[in-house]
């Protein structure tokens, strides 16, 4: 190996120096293959899969602490209700006992909503670290409210009303109305059951409550259905941050809701029938107006016309409809002409039904087709435009609908978006919510006193999408399955139903003909998913502890995504890319798992779950909110989580770390006989070429099978000369040893947010942070809070510094005086016990688990860190490139990133796969 056969670490005299780059698309050839020969084996020993090697232990042999995103759900005893090959089978979970805190419901004249709140077991451990950390930090341990509010997830459940005993079935086997109802403290135990009360609104709340009573012993507080609506609206508008969007032609588009200009706003609640309510703040409202033409008489005439069995059934038919045969239409008054004086075009619909008037046809001659169309048409317009009326009446602009009649439906909300478009001459704007049928129940569970939620913000809520009742849109009960046995054969049963399954996304071109009215509605797929809203509605995790990076110049206006995925052509280039790389990351994933049966059973349920997600955001990109390149690669590792692979790359970042260790002492020597400039240069060079080591890019991963870790590695860094693609090395210089003889102030604080692990972190970042620290500049490593692809972790970080530590005495003792040594290190360099006159070296966790970093949520003690900083080193692909490569900051920043991707090469600077990128952007002046 390097080092220890006398060669040197930065590839001077390298066998290898004179092996090329070849960036022929197949051919990422960085290794002559003759040069490979006889390190074969040392390669595949290297990066064989690690079959047999189930355990759980890290670098220093100790077990891992799981820091899980979900608790554990009993799955035991669950069972599909009725026929499993039937569309919708129902599944009850009778032994889950998710710790249920609280349980609203709403339950309308057609659908019941129902809301629980499982609490996230707290599994934070404050070891040493965390707590010197925190002292460093200035972190206290104070609440500022006088009851803890802990993380955990929301649930969205629905039921037809007619199956009332489905939801009681639902309530009593999860024992919902059993949990922490009203209790001030949420840790304290559960009260007695003959006092519990659920809230709940809705006309159902006053006509079965005597059955609540009688089913489940509970009692039923009821809310008023205004109240509930508006604060489940307000809540929703200012809390989560893709909840609004316009529809037209097709066409999806997420809106920013300024959370100070919020009000006043018009609600539209299209339930069974509609309320228009005026929304001037929290809890001031007026109900201005409302029309018994709603969703009930949709589906009441709906099925008495076409003998129909359910709402969606209805809708579906819609979808085939062609309402010319029963409306009368412009062009039918004036002789296929349009109307063009007054703006209306030959397919406006002059009067709905209208033909049937005249044509000698009796209800059987029309197809029921066009009736549910012409139905659809006839109420979806009207709705948009009284609507608009009372918008114009109260001079409003923005009309938000909600309620379960839209139910996702593109073409419903394209019709109600065409009226208030067209009635206001393009002055209102209609506006969609993705929670739409919820906020009666929302309203309800935020009527519970002492929960804590009702000042919760947008950064403190985090969306996940889970595979399980939700997804495939049937009458499958209960939370997401928790996992394991059961989801994994719900999985294999279930999921081809998932992915056969049409969205309602626009398939005909725009088709207005301009003067007001659709030639043919522009969102008539040709099936329509039968329950499409559920599909958009993942389940809320509540995180108090994230918080918006502090350091951002606008968090407002920042967007973490370089790339914009409404591009089609890219999202289908990344969407290839993330399909490809699976079944190689399904081996790692077995792997890391033993390669057992289980571990295999998973490992293909994980396969045919992400490629599920695929093929829906496929069909309908914005489903799960707007959706960019980050998304996709936390869904990825999300995904895994919820399949239990909880660090897929385990043993192949040990491997790396120990390899690159045992290289560091010599490469640290060789870094001190530098002059500062060289070595400063010799630094980058070196974070750079370490980030090659990288198990999602396909191009790297096929590097692997070709050398070993330290040949990689000197094969980059004998690549890296200058120029970089994106070159700012000279000024970052400038700022850090001066110029014309002045010597520039250090640094105070330096985060540095590190990447992957081995050769990344240890040759790479760890080399520059500690030569921060020898200016004097306290650094603070931040790390991923959870394991994705070969990223380090903070959990891993401390060890890793410890054992750089005991070779370096820099390190040692800034690793001291950040609180990293507390009991991992004995042999000191000189075994001396440390002082801590140092600089101090800090890790925290940046409160997420993906390659990328969406810096509106990282964790507090990101946050307290950031408030001293005045750098900010952001290094790898996912954190530099993919997000936040267009993000400003308060302080100076740096961004450095090896870009491994051709494609990404190309967009972003016009470069080819592997050129590389050192970004420096001064602070902005105050
Ligand atoms: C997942 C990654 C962002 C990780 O890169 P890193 O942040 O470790 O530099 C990157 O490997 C990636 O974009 N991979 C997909 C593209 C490809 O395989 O070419
Ligand atoms: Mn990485």
């Amino acid at each position: 190996m390097a080092g220890q056969n006398g060669d040197s670490i930065l590839g001077i005299d390298d066998k290898i120096e004179d092996l090329q780059y070849n960036n022929n698309n197949n051919s990422n050839e960085v290794i002559d293959r003759e040069e490979l020969v006889g390190i074969g084996e040392e390669s595949s020993a290297c990066y064989k899969n690690n079959q047999g090697e189930g355990g759980e232990k890290d670098m220093a042999g100790n077990s891992i602490h799981r820091s899980g995103s979900r608790p554990q759900l009993d799955l035991s005893k669950a069972e599909i209700q009725g026929n499993s090959e039937e569309r919708d089978p129902t599944i009850l979970l009778p032994n889950q006992s998710d710790d249920i805190s609280h349980l609203a419901l709403d339950i309308g004249g057609s659908l019941i909503k129902l809301i629980y709140f499982s609490r996230h077991e707290d599994q934070s451990v404050e070891d040493k670290r965390k707590k010197t950390v925190k002292e460093r930090l200035g972190i206290s341990n104070g609440n500022r409210r006088s009851y803890p509010v802990l993380g955990g997830r929301l649930h969205f459940v629905k039921f037809e009303t007619s199956k009332l005993n489905e939801c009681l079935d639902f309530i009593s086997s999860k024992q919902l109305h059993r949990g922490r109802i009203d209790s001030p403290h949420w840790n304290s135990e559960p009260p007695a059951n003959e006092n519990a009360v659920i809230k709940a609104t809705g006309g159902g709340a006053y006509k079965f409550a005597d059955l609540f009573k009688e089913r489940l012993g509970v009692s039923i507080e009821k809310e008023d259905e205004m109240d509930c609506l508006v604060a489940g609206a307000n809540f929703l508008l200012k809390a989560i941050r893709h909840e609004a969007f316009t529809h037209m032609e097709g066409h999806k588009e997420f809106v920013q809701i300024d959370h100070n200009d919020l009000f006043p706003y018009l609600l539209v609640n299209i339930g069974s029938g509609v309320s228009i309510i005026k929304v001037d703040g929290d809890g001031k409202f007026e109900r201005v107006s409302g029309t018994n033409v709603g969703g009930g008489t949709y589906w009441g005439l709906g099925r008495l016309l076409t003998k129909c069995n359910s709402f969606d059934e209805l809708l579906e038919l819609s979808q085939r409809g062609d309402n010319g045969t029963i409306d009368m239409l412009v062009g039918d008054i004036y002789g296929g002409m349009d109307y063009s004086k007054i703006g209306l075009s030959a397919s406006t619909i002059a009067s709905s039904f209208g033909k049937a008037i005249s044509d000698k046809k009796e209800l059987e001659d029309y197809r029921p087709e066009d009736i549910s169309l012409s139905l659809l048409r006839m109420i979806s317009y009207n709705i948009g435009q009284i609507s608009y009326l009372n918008a114009l009446r109260f001079g409003l602009k923005r009309i938000f609908f909600g309620g379960f009649f839209i139910r996702g439906h593109a073409y419903t909300m394209d019709t109600i978006s065409f009226a208030v478009q067209f009635w206001s001459q393009g002055e209102a704007q209609a506006m969609f919510l993705r929670h739409e049928g919820y906020l009666g129940a929302l309203g309800a569970f935020m009527s519970y006193h002492k929960h804590g939620l009702d000042d919760l913000m947008v950064h403190h809520l985090v969306e996940r999408f889970p595979m399980g009742a939700p997804y495939t849109g049937g009458r499958i009960h209960g939370p997401p399955l928790g996992d394991l046995n059961e989801k994994i054969s719900w999985m294999e049963k279930f999921v081809q139903k998932g992915t056969e399954i049409t969205a309602p996304v626009p398939m005909a071109p725009p088709g207005t003909t301009g003067l007001g009215g659709f030639e043919v509605p522009s969102s008539r797929g040709a099936t329509l998913r039968s329950d499409a809203s559920a599909l958009n509605v993942g389940v809320l995790h509540f995180v108090p502890t994230l918080e918006v990076f502090p350091l951002l110049t606008n968090p407002k206006m920042y967007e973490p995504n370089t790339i914009d995925l409404s591009d089609h052509k890219e999202l289908e280039y990344w969407f290839t890319v993330l399909s490809e790389h699976l079944p190689d990351l399904v081996d790692k994933a077995v792997a890391s798992e033993g390669g057992i049966d289980d571990a295999k059973r998973r490992g293909d349920a994980f396969a045919r779950a992400f490629s599920a997600h695929l093929a829906r955001l496929m069909e309908e990109p914005a489903a799960y909110g707007k959706l960019g390149l980050a998304n996709l690669l936390e869904l990825r590792e999300e995904c895994l989580r919820e399949f239990q692979f909880h660090d897929a790359y385990r043993s192949i970042k040990q491997r790396e770390n120990e390899a690159s260790l045992a290289v560091l002492p010599d490469l640290l020597v060789e870094l001190d006989h530098m002059d500062e400039e060289t070595r400063l240069l010799t630094l980058i060079e070196g974070v750079l070429a370490a980030n090659i080591f990288d198990w999602g890019s396909r191009a790297c991963v096929e590097l692997y099978h070709k050398g070993t870790i330290i040949e990689i590695y000197r094969m980059s860094r004998n690549k890296m000369q200058r120029p970089w693609r994106a070159n700012d090395f000279d000024l970052f210089k400038e700022r850090m040893l001066g110029s014309e003889g002045k010597k520039p102030k250090p640094h105070k604080r330096a985060l540095l947010f590190v990447d992957n692990s081995g050769a990344d972190v240890v040759l790479g970042m760890l080399p520059l942070a500690r030569e921060l620290l020898r200016r004097g500049t306290e650094v603070v490593l931040v790390a991923n809070s959870l394991p994705a692809l070969n990223d380090v972790t903070a959990m891993e970080l401390p060890d890793i510094v410890a054992e750089a530590a005991k070779h370096c005495d820099i390190l040692r003792r800034a690793a001291e005086a950040g609180g990293l040594l507390v009991d991992a290190m004995t042999n000191t360099l000189d075994g001396s016990k440390g002082n801590s006159s140092s600089v101090p070296l800090m890790v925290v966790e940046n409160g997420c688990g993906s390659p990328c970093i969406d810096l509106r949520q990282v964790s507090s003690e990101l946050a307290a860190a950031a408030k001293n900083a005045d750098l900010v080193i952001l290094e790898g692909m996912g954190r530099a490139l993919h997000t936040n490569f267009n993000a400003r900051f308060k302080c100076e920043a740096l961004k450095l990133a090896m870009v491994k991707n051709q494609r990404l090469a190309e967009k972003l600077i016009k470069g080819k796969i592997y050129d590389c990128v050192c970004r420096y952007e001064s602070a902005p002046a105050s």
